[in-house]
């Protein structure tokens, strides 16, 4: 539904010369909420302006729909661009219209007559849970009742793509939840496809089926989320899956925390499981094996990309080498061992 081919952005401003993206190649397939996540300045932004050429490419084509936006005549981008939604971090409301007429906007500069308005309005506003708001102003409504008007406003326009710049980074972590859960029913419900960016692996793990790790204005690691979280290879995308997975140790197990074994301490483990190994009883097997006492302080199951994800502090009680027997045991099982410390 969308391809990059071979982007690159040069900016040139007085005498500095910024390559915001170099030889991009991105294919996000029709009916796929695909994710590009990088650190801040990486060319996130560039990028998906790129795609309805809110910013021009240096070199490279674009092709949404199976049409080269690229070689288009400003006319034919403008019908092009009918069929390509977006979405902001800061909504981009007009103030001094209510709800009911931010969503109406788009369908009155199409010149849609006013009895079909309504009615589209109205569904529209049901879709995103809002019909008790219609008539208030933006002022009055939360950082996620507006990205639900701008969601509405975009969607006004039956667009065949949604392109999310930011949409939660605004947002607490539970309206960040609710607007992806509204995302991706609108992905599932009306078969849009969906490119975002984000600089969170949260909002990958949570909706994304493929994702994308951009680095300095490069693609480093694409594949879908399921293998990128079990296979991930470069460093950065190491980075920001353990950032997603990262556990909170508790405060009375910090304070005791060394970094090296010590007589009377325990190795305090993080374990990431995946694959096979999520559904083999592997503490009750170090139990038999290594005689080991486990005492599991946090744990947690995810589903990234229908794949299951588990995660697990725990602390390993047993004589230091049957301690260390049992780490290399679990490692030879494909789970991701870290040795926070001793406790
Ligand atoms: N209009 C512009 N003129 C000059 N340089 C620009 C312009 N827009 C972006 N850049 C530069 O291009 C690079 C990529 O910026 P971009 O905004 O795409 O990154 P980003 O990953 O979206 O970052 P952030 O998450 O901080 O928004 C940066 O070095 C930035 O300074």
């Amino acid at each position: 539904m969308i391809e990059l081919k071979d982007i690159t952005k040069v900016f040139r401003h007085k005498n500095r010369i910024t390559t915001a993206l170099s030889g991009v190649s991105l294919y996000v397939p029709k009916g796929k909420i695909v994710g590009v996540i990088g650190e801040s300045g990486a060319g996130k932004s560039t990028l998906i302006r790129c795609v309805n050429l809110l910013e021009r490419p240096s070199s490279g084509e674009i092709y949404v729909d199976g049409q080269n936006l690229t070689q288009m005549s400003e006319s034919q981008l403008a019908k092009a661009r009918r069929n390509i939604g977006m979405i902001f971090q800061h909504f981009n409301l007009l103030s001094s219209r209510t709800v009911f007429d931010n969503i109406a906007f788009p369908l009155e500069l199409d010149k849609t007559p006013k009895s079909e308005i309504i009615i589209r309005v109205k569904e529209l506003l049901k879709l995103v849970g809002l019909e008790e708001k219609a008539n208030d102003y933006p002022s009055k409504l939360s950082g996620g009742q507006k990205q639900r008007v701008a969601i509405a406003r975009t969607l006004a326009s039956n667009p065949k793509v949604l392109l999310c710049d930011e949409a939660t980074s605004a947002l607490d972590p539970a309206t960040t939840r609710s607007i992806l859960s509204l995302l991706k029913e609108i992905n599932k419900r009306l078969d849009i496809t969906i490119l975002l960016i984000t600089h969170e692996m949260d909002v990958v793990k949570e909706i994304c089926d493929e994702v994308a790790v951009i680095s300095d204005g490069q693609l480093i690691e694409q594949g879908t989320v399921a293998d990128i979280f079990s296979h991930p290879k470069a460093a950065l995308t190491k980075q920001f899956i353990a950032s997603s997975l990262h556990m909170e140790i508790p405060v009375d197990y910090q304070e005791n925390l060394v970094a090296s074994p010590q007589a009377g301490k325990h190795p305090l483990l993080q374990l990431e499981i995946t694959g096979q190994s999520v559904d083999a009883p592997v503490l009750s097997e170090v139990a038999r094996l290594f005689n080991i006492d486990s005492n599991i302080i946090n744990a947690r199951m995810d589903y990234v990309g229908g794949m299951k994800f588990g995660v697990m502090l725990v602390e390993f009680i047993s004589s230091a080498e049957n301690e260390n027997r049992a780490i290399e045991f679990l490692k030879s099982k494909n789970i991701k061992v870290e040795v926070l410390g001793y406790v």
